[in-house]
């Protein structure tokens, strides 16, 4: 089973939300930021600064002037192109660093993020979908810190020196200018709904298509096995398509915007031109002819930053797409919270109370669990048993605090779990769960996680008593086998031990153990069986029981139906009161029987339990 899936909603995020968001990261980062904007304006402003000035130099030149002046006026567009290009080197630089060092916070957030929310929140949402958001959405903030942020303060600056300058040498041209400069800078406005959809559909898409990559490689196996990977190479080639139309509609955007934006230039210039020329021919004359070449290249290029800005804000659907997910996932809210400040003084003995418990999965019509009143002594073994979808694992996944019961609560040695520190629950209740993961890492590495501290030797000895010796004795390197990939390289059963092993190392006080449902061989089960004593002794142990020998083991035996509590006994007297019990138990041994008739063990468990 899988916990719950939170009602947390993402609300739409508009352009402006988002663009505060992203501004807000960059308030850590003021002086390089500011630095970067410094070297921006130096780097724009010396370029049009250099093109005028060598306008003017040519037409200095064509009117034959003194090559002293000439001389003085190359010296300074080469002092200025050098300038320029020092400053654009230095803003590369710093831009990059700044956005570097902003992306490795926002990945530190995203960890803390799936961290805070895990394992209920992240439940709705899948693995490859999450891998595209903490990989790529976030790499997507890049162009947005190293350029459109840093472009956008030099474009409201240099333009508007531009015409400045203009405005001393040539009012009415730079009104005309304003006019036009205004003009280019609204395109992107005029377009912004169309870049959000697409930045959108191709953040989207581009997701979608990983998560498909993902869930290909990761179910290759079953996908062979069933006959299936015509149809997934059918679904990729979808995904793929439906990607590249994104992109298609995003560059068709992109290409109009540069086309409208070069028309706009182009109109700008000849408008400077137009009247200068006007200006120039009237009686008497309003502009020296002098100054028409070296006014219209100004104009020209005082569009530079302009064309900058729109190169990157293009993209800025991509961006503001990818930052709304990133901001989706930052916000959203801890499943329980997390404001317990107790600790629980005696940790050798804990018992387990569950009063009134209720909890039912948010859109579910019905409670999972209702009014489960329960205690587990402290050492001792309560086993759960019920049909499939009694309500077990919700039981046992309140226990781990994974979710807060709506009504009741579950208390250790009296305290509330509500009132302990989320960081405390796994010091004092383990979890081996019935679907083991483990790392593509050494076997040593695995056990680790559990106590990184562990010397060589607590580990052996972990092994031994969760009966992990056997096979890690057969393993090419010992501990320090790799096990593969989810532990491909382990049995199922084998995986199981480890994870016995695990919790042997955690050494938490209580011990929630989700029995495997499958069936082992007799070998198997009564290895896991043994490593299973090993682990529960002197723990509080609550078992999500399957297996009839198990349910034996048990000091007491909870039975669920529907959600609710039936009877809780030990495991023979419970087959004698319990009707719904009773057939659990017949239905268990019958199936047994039937998938191996004669089973020794089986039969005499049946005979001990029938008495
Ligand atoms: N994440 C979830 N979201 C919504 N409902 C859920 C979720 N997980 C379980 N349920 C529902 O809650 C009820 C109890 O499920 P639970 O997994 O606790 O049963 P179980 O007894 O452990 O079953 P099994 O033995 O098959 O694992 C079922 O009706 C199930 O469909």
């Amino acid at each position: 089973m899988s916990p719950t899936t939170p009602a947390h909603a993402p609300t739409p995020r508009t352009d402006r939300r988002i663009l505060v968001g992203l501004l807000r990261t960059l308030s850590g980062h003021r002086r390089a930021f500011t630095l970067a904007v410094l070297c921006g304006v130096v780097n724009q402003g010396g370029g049009i600064a250099a093109t005028t000035l060598a306008a003017v130099l040519v037409t200095h030149a064509l009117a034959g002037a003194p090559l002293s002046q000439l001389l003085r006026l190359t010296v300074l567009v080469t002092g200025l192109v050098l300038l320029s290009s020092l400053a654009n080197w230095l803003e590369t630089w710093i831009s990059h660093e700044l956005s570097f060092a902003i992306l490795a916070e926002v990945r530190m957030w995203i960890y803390d993020a799936l961290e805070r929310i895990a394992p209920v929140g992240l439940s709705h949402r899948r693995s490859g979908d999450l891998a595209d958001t903490a990989l790529n959405d976030a790499e997507s903030l890049e162009i947005f810190y190293a350029h459109t942020s840093i472009y956008i303060a030099v474009a409201a600056v240099v333009p508007l020196a531009a015409v400045g300058t203009m405005a001393a040498f040539a009012p009415t041209l730079a009104a005309v200018l304003l006019v036009w400069l205004i003009a280019a800078l609204s395109v992107p406005l005029w377009l912004r709904h169309a870049a959000h959809r697409h930045g959108q559909r191709l953040r989207q898409r581009s997701a979608e298509l990983h998560t498909e990559l993902a869930d290909l490689v990761a179910g290759l196996r079953e996908l062979s096995l069933f006959g299936g990977l015509e149809r997934a190479r059918q679904r990729v080639d979808t995904a793929t398509a439906e990607l590249a139309a994104a992109e298609r509609a995003q560059s068709l955007r992109g290409g109009s915007e540069q086309a409208v934006l070069g028309l706009l230039t182009g109109a700008g210039a000849a408008s400077v031109l137009a009247v200068g020329l006007w200006q120039s021919g009237q009686q008497p004359q309003q502009l020296p002819a002098l100054w028409l070449v070296p006014l219209t290249a100004l104009a020209t290029a005082a569009f530079g930053p302009v064309h900058t800005l729109l190169r990157v804000t293009r993209v800025w659907g991509v961006t503001a797409s990818a930052a709304g997910r990133v901001f989706d996932l930052l916000e959203q809210p801890a499943p329980v919270a997390d404001t317990g400040t107790r600790t629980l003084e005696e940790r050798s003995a804990v018992h387990v109370r569950m009063r009134d418990v209720t909890f039912a999965y948010p859109g579910a019509r019905h409670p999972a669990v209702s009014e489960i009143d329960l205690h587990v002594a402290a050492g001792t073994t309560l086993a759960i048993a019920g049909h499939s979808g009694a309500g077990k694992s919700t039981l046992a996944h309140l226990l781990l605090r994974h979710m807060d019961p709506d009504v009741g609560s579950i208390h250790l040695n009296g305290v509330d779990l509500r009132e302990l520190p989320r960081r405390e629950v796994p010091r004092l209740v383990a979890h081996v769960d019935q679907d083991v993961f483990l790392f593509h890492d050494t076997l040593a590495e695995n056990l680790r996680l559990a106590a990184p501290e562990a010397s060589e030797q607590q580990l052996r000895e972990a092994c031994d008593r969760a009966r992990v010796t056997p096979f890690l004795e057969q393993l090419p390197n010992g501990l320090d086998t790799v096990v593969g990939e989810r532990g491909a390289a382990l049995s199922g059963g084998q995986r199981q031990r480890v994870a016995i092993a695990r919790a042997l190392l955690q050494d938490a006080p209580v011990l929630v153990l989700d029995e495997s449902a499958s069936q082992l061989d007799v070998l198997s089960e009564r290895e896991l069986a043994a490593a299973l004593a090993s682990v529960r002794a002197q723990r509080t142990t609550l078992l999500v029981a399957h297996r009839l020998s198990t349910l034996c083991s048990a000091d007491r035996v909870a039975v669920l139906e529907h959600g609710r509590l039936v009877d809780c006994a030990a495991h023979s007297e419970l087959y004698r009161r319990c009707s719904a019990y009773a057939r659990l138990v017949d239905a268990q041994v019958e199936a047994v029987e039937l998938q191996a008739p004669g089973r020794e063990s089986v039969r005499s468990v049946t005979r001990e339990h029938r008495r």
